[in-house]
This record gives C-alpha cells, sequence and structure tokens, in this order.
C-alpha cells in the first residue's frame, strides 16, 4: 500500500488567493450591524405604545431571526478564499508510479428512484480516471439490495473489458434489465461481488482495470443500518480489507466524473506534507444539469455549495456534501487506531479475503463499537455529510474547497416540486438534528473548533428558522390591509421600516453576489502561478 508520506515541494503545487472584496464586505457588516441595532431598538421603543401589539410583537420576532440568521452569515464573507492546483507539477514531483491507491465509494439505494444505467455510468466515469488502474478501486453499495443494480453492474463490468468493441458490436445495449429482473428484489441478506479484479482482469488492448466491487451489506429490522452513513461505514470497513487506499472518493449516484484529472488536483493537497497531517478531505462543488430554465427550485445551490464553502475555506474548510469529496482515510478511522486490517496480499476474490469483508459488512459488526459516533461517517442526523463534517473540524481536522474552472463531478438536482420540498425537509430536519443535539455548534462547536467556524455550522444547523420571517412577511402585511390595520410607523420615519430594510438588505446581497462573481470569474481566466 501507497501512503501519503510522498514528499513532493510545499506551495508549488497550489495557491490561494484571499476575495480582493473581503475589506468591503467587512466594512459593509460593520455598518449594517448598526443599521439593525437601531431597527431592533425601533422596535422595541414602538412596540409597548402600540395599539396593535400582536403583529408588532410578530415583526419583532421575524426581525430578531433575521438579524440572527443574518449574524451567523457573515463569517462566510469575512474571508472568503479562491484556490487552484498544479496536477501537471503533482505528477513531476511525485510520479506516476507513486500516486497513491484511491478507493471510490457509490451509493445508490433505490432502483426504481435511481435507474441502475445510471449508477453504471458514474461508475465507468470513475473508472475511467486518468489514475494508475493498478491501484484505483470502486466500490458500489446498493442499499437496495437489487439484482437489477448487480445485474447492471455484471455487464458494466464486461462492458469496462471490452470498452469500445463492445461498444461497436452491440450497438450500446440499449435494452433494459429491469425487462428481466422486474420481479425479484434482493432483501436483507448481504451480497458481496468483486466483478473485476486489477491483477488479473485485462481490457481487449492488455491493460490492467480498476478493481470493481458490488457490495449489498445485510439488512435486518433489529438493527439500524443509519440509511447512507451506515453504508459508507460498511463500504470503509469492507475497502480496508481489501484494497486499503489511503484516499477514498464518495460519490453519489446521481452525479459522474466530468474530469479524468480531479483526483490528481484532490491530491495536490492531500500529499502537501505541509498539510497531510490534519488535512480530512478535499470537498469538490455539486455541479448539476438540465435544470428548468429560470432554475425555479434553486437546485444550483450556488451560495450553499460554492460561495459559502469558498468562505468556509478561509477559516478551516468546507463543509462536507455527501459527494464528490476526496477523505484521507486516516479521518475516517477515528481517533483509536482500528482493528481492521487488509490481509496482506491476498487476491480480492480469495475465500479468506471474501469471509473477513462479509464479517465486517455484517449488520452485527457495529454493535458495541463506535462507529457513527467518533469512527468513520457519523450518525444521528437525516444529513450525514454536514454532521461528518462538522465533528471532523471539531476533532480538530481541517479540509479543502477544490473548484476547478472545469467542474470535476456533474450531476442531478430534484426537478419537480416534490422532490425539491422532499429534499429541503430532509436538510432542514436533518440541519435541526444536530442544532438539538448536544453537539450544537453554537455552543459545542464554537469552543471546539472556532468561532467562525462555528457559526458557519450553525447557520446551517439553524437553516430551517427562514420560514418564520418568511412566513410572518408573507400573511402579515396582507392581513393588515384588509382589516385596514396599520403596521408600519408612518411617513417620516418609513425609510427605517423593517420591510424596506429587508428589500435593502437583498438588494445588497445581489450586488455582492455579482461582484463576487465578477472577481471569481477574473481571477479564474488571470491567475496562473
Ligand atoms: O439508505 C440510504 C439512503 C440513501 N443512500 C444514497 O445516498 C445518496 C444521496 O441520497 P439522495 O436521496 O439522493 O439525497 P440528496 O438530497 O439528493 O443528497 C444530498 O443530501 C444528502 C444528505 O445530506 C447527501 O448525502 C448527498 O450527498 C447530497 O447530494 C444517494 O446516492 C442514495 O443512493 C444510501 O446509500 N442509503
Ligand atoms: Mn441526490
Amino acid at each position: 500500500m501507497t501512503t501519503l508520506s510522498t514528499k513532493p515541494k510545499p506551495s508549488t503545487l497550489h495557491t490561494l488567493k484571499v476575495d480582493p472584496l473581503a475589506p468591503y464586505n467587512r466594512v459593509h457588516s460593520l455598518l449594517y450591524s448598526l443599521g439593525i441595532l437601531a431597527l431592533l431598538y425601533h422596535h422595541c421603543t414602538t412596540f409597548l405604545a402600540s395599539p396593535s401589539f400582536l403583529s408588532l410583537l410578530l415583526l419583532l420576532l421575524a426581525d430578531l431571526v433575521l438579524a440572527f440568521m443574518w449574524g451567523l452569515v457573515q463569517p462566510f464573507r469575512w474571508r472568503s478564499v479562491r484556490r487552484r492546483e498544479f496536477p501537471a507539477r503533482l505528477i513531476d514531483t511525485v510520479g506516476r508510479k507513486n500516486l497513491p491507491a484511491l478507493d471510490v465509494f457509490i451509493c445508490t439505494a433505490d432502483p426504481h428512484k435511481e435507474p441502475p444505467m445510471s449508477v453504471v455510468s458514474t461508475a465507468l466515469s470513475v473508472m475511467a480516471f486518468d489514475y494508475p488502474t493498478d491501484r484505483l478501486s470502486v466500490y458500489v453499495s446498493d442499499d437496495g439490495g437489487s439484482e437489477v443494480t448487480l445485474f447492471a453492474f455484471m455487464e458494466a463490468a464486461m462492458f469496462a473489458r471490452y470498452w469500445l468493441p463492445f461498444c461497436r458490436e452491440n450497438g450500446l445495449r440499449e435494452r433494459s434489465p429491469e425487462v428481466y429482473f422486474i420481479s425479484s428484489v434482493g432483501g436483507n441478506s448481504d451480497n458481496m461481488k468483486v466483478l473485476l479484479e486489477s491483477s488479473k482482469d485485462k481490457d481487449i488492448m492488455g491493460n490492467a482495470l480498476p478493481n470493481l466491487i458490488y457490495v449489498s451489506r445485510e439488512k435486518n429490522i433489529n438493527s439500524p443500518h443509519h440509511f447512507k452513513a451506515g453504508a459508507l461505514n460498511a463500504l470503509v470497513r469492507v475497502s480496508s480489507i481489501m484494497t486499503n487506499a489511503p484516499v477514498v472518493l464518495t460519490l453519489d449516484c446521481d452525479m459522474y466524473s466530468n474530469d479524468p484529472q480531479s483526483p490528481l488536483r484532490a491530491l495536490c493537497y492531500l500529499l502537501d506534507p505541509a498539510m497531510a497531517s490534519n488535512l480530512a478531505y478535499v470537498q469538490f462543488p455539486q455541479h448539476f444539469q438540465g435544470l428548468n430554465k429560470n432554475d425555479i427550485y434553486g437546485g444550483e445551490g450556488k451560495r450553499p455549495f460554492r460561495i459559502n464553502s469558498r468562505g468556509m475555506d478561509g477559516f478551516g474548510g468546507p463543509d462536507y456534501m455527501g459527494s464528490n469529496c476526496f477523505f484521507n482515510r486516516r479521518a475516517l478511522r477515528g481517533m483509536h487506531s482500528s482493528p481492521l486490517a487488509p490481509l496482506g496480499s491476498q487476491d480480492l476474490r480469495s475465500e479468506s479475503v471474501m469471509k473477513r469483508a462479509h464479517e465486517v459488512a455484517s449488520c452485527n459488526y457495529e454493535v458495541g463499537a463506535k462507529w457513527g459516533s467518533t469512527i468513520g461517517f457519523r450518525y444521528g442526523s437525516l444529513v450525514e455529510d454536514y454532521h461528518t463534517g462538522y465533528r471532523l473540524h471539531c476533532e480538530g481536522w481541517k479540509s479543502i474547497f477544490c473548484d476547478p474552472e472545469r467542474p470535476a463531478f456533474a450531476g442531478d438536482a430534484p426537478k419537480n416540486l416534490n422532490d425539491a420540498l422532499g429534499q429541503i425537509k430532509r436538510w432542514c430536519i436533518g440541519n435541526l438534528q444536530v442544532a438539538i443535539s448536544k453537539h450544537n455548534p453554537l455552543t459545542f462547536g464554537i469552543r471546539k473548533a472556532s468561532l467562525p467556524v462555528g457559526l458557519c455550522y450553525a447557520y446551517y444547523a439553524y437553516w430551517g428558522s427562514w420560514c418564520i420571517p418568511l412566513t410572518i412577511y408573507a400573511f402579515l402585511p396582507p392581513l393588515a390591509l384588509i382589516n385596514q390595520k396599520r403596521l408600519f410607523p408612518q411617513a417620516p420615519s418609513m425609510t427605517k421600516s423593517s420591510i424596506v430594510d429587508h428589500k435593502l438588505w437583498s438588494v445588497f446581497e445581489k450586488l455582492e453576489q455579482r461582484l463576487q462573481d465578477k472577481v471569481l470569474l477574473h481571477s479564474d481566466s488571470g491567475v496562473s502561478s
């Protein structure tokens, strides 16, 4: 096994630039906070004297929540950074043959919602990474235990082996495997198959193929399976028995690799000796395709996925976003050294390796162990990604946001209202689960990570509270109008009214975003070393 100990010269592999707009953002923050304080003061003084007590109380509540969320947003803008990395220099300094092994984890759960063919193309896209194939392994976790998916992968293994000839001769099989296997779904028992083994399976040109391993872990109603975090932890264990690569990429089945060089970009950080000791992961943003014209469900997520991540990168690193993320395996092992070790240089298909792999994937393996609390992906929240990244930051790990010009990964965002609402609901609840746990970012995070990192995570933890001011401002003014009640102060102090204030705020935000985009575009095209 190659480790992350190769020593290229630091700083030649990547650069960092602080957003030139940061000082203006800081001045804006300070001035604006004075404005907010004045507004709240005004609320308090008018509120007791007013006849419409209830409506003013609601307005006060709305503005308090807005002010609170505004406060939590500030660290994202305080020191936004932009990084660049130079994969060619990595190859020059380290050499292709010294690159560390890479294990890729792909999660799928539902063969109806996540068509097996698209899961397969996700796997094929990473198998085609510009990376030594003898050090590349792809693990697929199928929580649906679906034979359709397994069949698709057996086909994919063939497809990878014969690649273009297969493609040409059979004319890219369009016939769906679902037609044959529609009725049988694998149920609870586990299933594990080594579909391709690098040391044995060659493509038709005689080159080694990456390892391809299908894992459908055992599930049982009596033991919690912990959803995706549980699936990923099973893969962490199975892979440490089989290949134990020091670098692990997690990928959702609805994403695919759009740039074969991205592992090299991630390694520009993971192999930098100045960073390696406490760097937990390198996160690439999620890019989405096929959003509808005006992106009416806000699926692009530019602010959470890119702008906020750059902001957090100025203070210790972005949150983990569940996909497109290269982990240092050490960060997933927890503080205590784990008893998992690869079984020497045995064949992946050998009986002893398979036996041990089945053991560690079984649903009782975690009983009484620290998986999900201090080891691996963390349990206890519907958003295991946010929770895992947050806890790692609290334990002193750092992360890096890597956002190259050519999107490294692309995929699908929810395309209809139902899915979009379902996703947002899941995120809000999952974040709130962290807020009401003993690991609340405002109490625990600020102490364990740092003030700005704690505030950023708190922003996401309380993200759902936007609904309070939004609901109040949506209903109160029209109701007041219908009932002919006056809600806001009269003309002279009108400029101070909260609604105007709010409008101004969104204008400022738009302006700021435009400026940031301009500067980013500019630096994308300008900087070179
Ligand atoms: O029991 C489960 C449930 C889900 N998944 C997989 O988890 C991934 C994400 O699930 P999805 O339902 O697509 O959620 P999204 O809202 O699209 O995902 C976003 O939010 C999730 C929760 O925060 C993150 O894990 C994802 O990476 C992030 O893209 C998919 O690959 C699923 O196949 C499992 O493996 N096992
Ligand atoms: Mn998804």
